[in-house]
């Protein structure tokens, strides 16, 4: 693991043992059924969106502090958003978890909790608040908790995005049968990125009952056409989505982009 990783799981382990009273479960709302963004996906035939909200990052610093996440998340669903992504990290992202609880009461579509998820306590939590969806880094996980998270997670009913940076990621990946697959364009060691690791990556994914969602460092729509053209069926924006003067319209622009036939 890079050494930016190891600092944000160790912080990510320290987070949780001081938290652990606030941590504890809490009955189980009443959930609203959405349809999943797999199936979202599945049924158009143009790019799928996961738009992300996102304070700010180790690697830019401040992003946006002046949006409320259910405004953007309002004006991610005008443009054609299959989900919203919420950074739910405190202590790098500036995010929190109510942040995610708010925004999945308000929209149809569904969110995703995106967290350094290293324990099932966080499944759970992210389940009680709303998400319809976790995201699990591969490289940040041994071998036997990743499929134990894993395996919680789809008994919950969530959706879990497996997120790979490099091949060998990607065989681990493979193992758990996903039907979900984000390929992180970032490279953690120095934070720059690049569309062609899902060029490359895309290549020797062959299963096309796959679902695959790039990740980081889509900017324009430019960039989302040659995602497309890799053949991967779905992008994820951040950064991109909220510096925009008017995200629903860039979104919208994005969602008319054709995918590869299979
Ligand atoms: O803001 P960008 O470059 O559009 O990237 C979004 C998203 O991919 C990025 O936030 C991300 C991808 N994987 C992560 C894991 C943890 C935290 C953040 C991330």
């Amino acid at each position: 693991m890079s050494n930016y990783l190891t600092k944000i799981i160790e912080s990510k382990q320290e987070y949780l043992k001081s938290h652990q009273l606030e941590l504890r479960e809490k009955p189980k709302p009443a959930r609203k059924k959405k349809l999943s963004f797999t199936e979202r996906v599945r049924n158009k035939r143009t790019l799928g969106i996961l738009a992300e909200f996102k304070r700010s990052s180790p690697s830019l610093g401040v992003i946006n502090h002046s949006v409320a996440p259910t405004v953007m998340a309002g004006k991610y669903v005008t443009g054609g958003a299959d989900g919203i992504s919420i950074l739910t990290d405190e202590v790098y992202f500036n995010g929190h978890i109510r942040d995610l609880e708010a925004v999945a009461a308000e929209v149809e579509v569904p969110v995703l909790c995106k967290d350094f998820i290293i324990e099932p306590i966080q499944i759970n939590l992210a389940y009680q608040a709303g998400a319809g969806m976790i995201l699990l880094i591969v490289r940040v996980l041994e071998k036997d908790k990743l499929h134990t998270l894993y395996q919680h997670a789809i008994r919950l009913g969530l959706e879990v995005l497996l997120e790979i940076h490099d091949e060998k990621d990607l065989e681990l990946a493979m193992s758990l049968k996903p039907e979900l697959i984000g390929i992180n364009n970032r490279n953690l060691h120095e934070f720059s990125t690049d569309l062609s690791t899902t060029e490359s990556l895309m290549r020797l994914i062959t299963d096309p009952d796959i679902i695959i969602v790039s990740e980081s460092g889509i900017k324009s729509v430019e960039d989302c056409e040659r995602i497309a053209a890799a053949g991967a069926d779905a992008v994820l924006v951040g950064e991109a989505c909220m510096k925009h003067p008017n995200p629903e319209q860039l979104l919208a622009q994005i969602n008319r982009i054709e995918r590869r036939p299979l």
